[in-house]
């Protein structure tokens, strides 16, 4: 398909949002009146500058208040109109996006608005112009799509045409599923745009919150689906009014931009490809229409190592902590100074390498978690779906005899490593480290890294959720906001299906939490905790505290709280007011956890117990751990 991007969706100048648009691989633009009218350039300038791109201008927009106007008001709106066609001939634009009317002079006419319509039209006509109707979610007496395509079928002018846009059918509650019975050659643009579920005013909602497709909670395979159906064949476009938008570098939205397109057309493809022979629309799409057609997401299975990186000094003390959470030291690097350590399943490596990644990252972010490593059964298979979904791969200098292991840079500079299932436990590590000691280390009982908890920027949250599902193919769970002494902080937890990979998402509303002065000193996109799962948490923190491992404190009053607000076993309170841990419980299970101190003011971990199926990340203690740390401060 025709991939397009409305220029408001970018922040910069229009130079430079056209420049990141095309860099990323559109085809075309919509230009937003505004860009253009504070473009210091003319028309022809402007024309030059998209030809010389690759980009088409596909949509000039929006030509507003226009139908069942009064019949004065008419005659100015249709002079109006002439002066946008002049500008668009001059840089080379055929379609016009009329909106539906929203000024409280609009005439509740049918008639009236096709009427004006079929007369724009014809003017239109005139000069090989378009005009397309979409109908505003908070229009005056046009609010649906089928109200507006109502208007232009009565209308009946070949120059008149629907413009359909995700946002206002479903911020309405509406049903897509009549757009598949309009003529698709009547469909003149689509518009995805996707957002959060939230309560709030439709206009504030559709001019600040709006995401690209896959980072909200709309059905966008549905949408596009239904308008494939009808039988259109033009663009494929995003309109996406988002204030951080406004502010992130335009050269990373643009390609958060491109990446939602593909994966929505890659999902709208596999649902298309599952009708059945006699669906005739559904065939009719598939052999008319260039879905993008990637490999599948990988299926993983679980983590494989995290990386640390660290210098000779940072590297003794990070071994320190490690040693006390019960980690054995059992090998290092055949070629580099990297060290190797194991518990149970998890293995953490350690790596104080001069002259690697690791160390480019020690120095930008100081000791921190460099690269992930994830189990999947075919890695190479999982780096072609992230270099088609454009993340890049990245190839470490391999020595001899060591293995290659396929990686890509995961959003805000991380490695994401691919380990073949296939090597098993020690696989991954019999060729590349010397190891001192193959025996299972049963250590304080921690058997398997449980979850992952990165802390970003507010501009990087909407990346990461597309990047969780596009690239590594992970659902979303819940979006919550938790309340630390300084500030909100957003958290969204994303995990594979089995639940053997789960990151949790976090980000601060307010600079001043202790979650933002991490993010800020580490650029942000750094790991922030991980949480390592066990069988027995009281066994294993008794373990952990005889180890010399501190953990953040527990207020009394919690635990005098917590039977207020459920039923629980006398016995486990007395035992968990003991050891310092917290619990939370949902409707499929229960949790059991603590937070260790940090390492060096900003990493932790966190020692977890999920008993049945529970399914989340105790984020309703997550604020008597921000509180107790703060009060350590
Ligand atoms: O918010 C608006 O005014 C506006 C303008 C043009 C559009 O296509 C749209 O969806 C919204
Ligand atoms: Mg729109």
């Amino acid at each position: 398909m025709r991939r397009s991007v409305a220029t408001v969706s970018l922040s910069g100048t229009l130079r430079q949002k056209l420049e990141a648009i095309a860099a990323a691989g559109f085809d075309g633009i919509e230009l937003f009146e505004n860009d253009f009218i504070n473009f210091n350039g003319k028309a022809a300038d402007l024309r030059k500058i998209t030809q010389d791109l690759g980009l088409g201008i596909d949509l000039y927009q929006p030509f507003r208040d226009f139908e069942a106007s009064p019949p004065a008001q008419h005659l100015r709106n249709l002079e109006r109109a002439e002066r946008k066609f002049d500008v668009m001939q001059a840089m080379g634009a055929e379609l016009v996006l009329c909106c539906s009317n929203t000024s409280p002079l609009v005439i509740d006419s049918p008639e009236l608005a096709a009427e004006q319509l079929h007369e724009l039209a014809e003017r239109a006509k005139q000069r090989n112009l378009r005009i397309g109707f979409e109908a505003l979610a908070w229009g005056k007496k046009t609010s649906l799509y089928g109200q507006a395509w109502d208007i232009v079928k009565r209308a009946d002018h070949p120059n008149l045409g629907l413009i359909l846009d995700s946002f206002h059918t479903y911020s309405l509650q509406d049903d897509p599923a009549g757009i598949a019975d309009i003529p698709g050659d009547k469909i003149f643009f689509l518009q995805m745009a996707d957002a959060p579920l939230l309560a709030m005013d439709v206009l504030q909602w559709a001019r600040h919150h709006r995401s690209f497709p896959g980072q909200g909670e709309f059905d966008m395979v549905s949408f596009l689906e239904k308008t494939l159906l009808a039988g259109y064949t033009g663009p494929l476009s995003l309109e996406i009014f988002n204030d951080v938008f406004r502010e992130t570098p335009n050269k990373r939205t643009a390609v958060d931009a491109m990446r939602s397109l593909l994966y929505l057309e890659s999902q709208v493809r596999d649902r298309l490809a599952k009708a059945p022979a006699t669906d005739v629309k559904a065939q009719r799409a598939l052999k008319t229409i260039d879905l993008f057609n990637p490999p599948a997401a990988p299926k993983l299975s679980g983590y494989s190592f995290l990386e640390f990186a660290a210098d000779e000094t940072s590297a003794v003390s990070l071994g320190t902590m490690l040693e006390q959470l019960g980690f054995k030291r059992v090998g290092r690097h055949r070629s580099k100074a990297v060290v190797l350590y194991r518990q149970g399943d998890i293995h953490m490596i350690v790596n104080a390498q001069p002259d690697s990644f690791a160390r480019a990252r020690f120095n930008l972010h100081g000791t921190s978690v460099c690269a992930l490593g994830l189990r999947t059964a075919d890695p190479a298979a999982a780096v072609e779906r992230a270099t088609a979904m454009m993340s890049q791969r990245h190839d470490s200098p391999v020595g001899p005899n060591e293995l290659h292991v396929p990686a890509m840079i995961a959003p805000g500079g991380n490695l994401v490593h691919f380990v073949s299932s296939e090597l098993g436990d020690s696989g991954l590590y019999e060729a590349d480290f010397i190891l001192e000691d193959t025996a299972a280390v049963p250590g304080a009982g921690l058997h398997r890294i449980d979850h992952v908890a990165l802390g970003l920027q507010l501009d990087q949250l909407d990346t990461w959720v597309l990047f969780s599902r596009a690239v590594l193919g992970l659902e979303t769970g819940e979006s919550l906001e938790l309340a630390d002494p300084f500030g909100l902080i957003r958290s969204r937890g994303v995990a594979n299906a089995d639940r053997s990979v789960r990151l949790v998402l976090n980000v601060s509303m307010s600079q001043r939490t202790r979650t933002a002065q991490t993010v800020s000193r580490t650029g942000g996109g750094a790991v922030h905790h991980i949480a390592l799962d066990c069988a027995d948490i009281f066994d294993t923190v008794a373990k952990l505290r005889a180890n010399g491992l501190r953990f953040v404190p527990i207020s009394d009053n919690y635990y005098d709280d917590l039977p207020t607000r459920m039923d629980i076993d006398p016995t486990l309170l007395a035992n968990m007011r003991a050891a310092g841990v917290l619990y939370d419980r949902s409707a499929a299970g229960s949790y059991l956890h603590i937070y260790t101190e940090s390492f060096e003011n900003g990493l932790f971990f966190e020692v977890v117990q999920r008993i049945d199926a529970y399914d989340a990340y105790g984020a309703s203690n997550a604020p008597a751990r921000m509180a107790s740390q703060a009060q350590q401060q």
